[in-house]
């Protein structure tokens, strides 16, 4: 069975979404990502998911509709990704090199992973159709 990892599409006023540069392993160090993590056993996804944002960014969000099925990772582990949007606090990078929020023209100014730029493109599709 696949090992679930689960990502947040943070989604604020103006249509801007957060960015977050991965600081570790070594082969994905400095590309950027959606924030998120494994789920543990037995955790739920969407909990899992609010527990990742509060860990890595020390916000808290409201979960809102899937993006996608499942995105491909490496063997054995698949993406499911949700839009959200803040419900409390300012996301500081804890776990990440650095954070960035970019706005509608701004979304391919940063090098997403392999499985996340397919995802920013659905997320564009998504954002535009309001
Ligand atoms: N969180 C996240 N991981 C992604 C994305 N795209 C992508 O390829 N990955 C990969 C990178 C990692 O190999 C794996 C997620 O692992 P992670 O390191 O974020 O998980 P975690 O926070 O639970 O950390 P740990 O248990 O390994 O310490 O999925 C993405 O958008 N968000």
């Amino acid at each position: 069975m696949s090992t679930i990892v689960v990502a947040a599409v943070i989604v604020a006023p103006g249509g801007r979404v957060l960015a977050a540069q991965r600081a570790a392993p070594a082969a994905l160090a400095g590309g950027w990502e959606f924030p998120g993590g494994k789920v543990d056993p037995g955790e739920g996804e969407v909990v899992a998911l609010i527990r990742e944002c509060r860990e890595e960014l020390g916000v808290e969000i409201t979960v809102g509709e899937r993006v996608g099925g499942d995105w491909a990772l490496s063997e054995g582990y698949v993406l499911r990704v949700w839009l959200a949007t803040l419900a409390s606090g300012t996301p500081e990078a804890r776990e990440h090199l650095a954070l960035r929020w970019l706005g509608p023209g701004e979304y391919y100014d940063v090098e997403w992973l392999g499985a996340d730029l397919p995802i920013m493109k659905t997320v564009e599709s998504l954002l535009q159709q309001g």
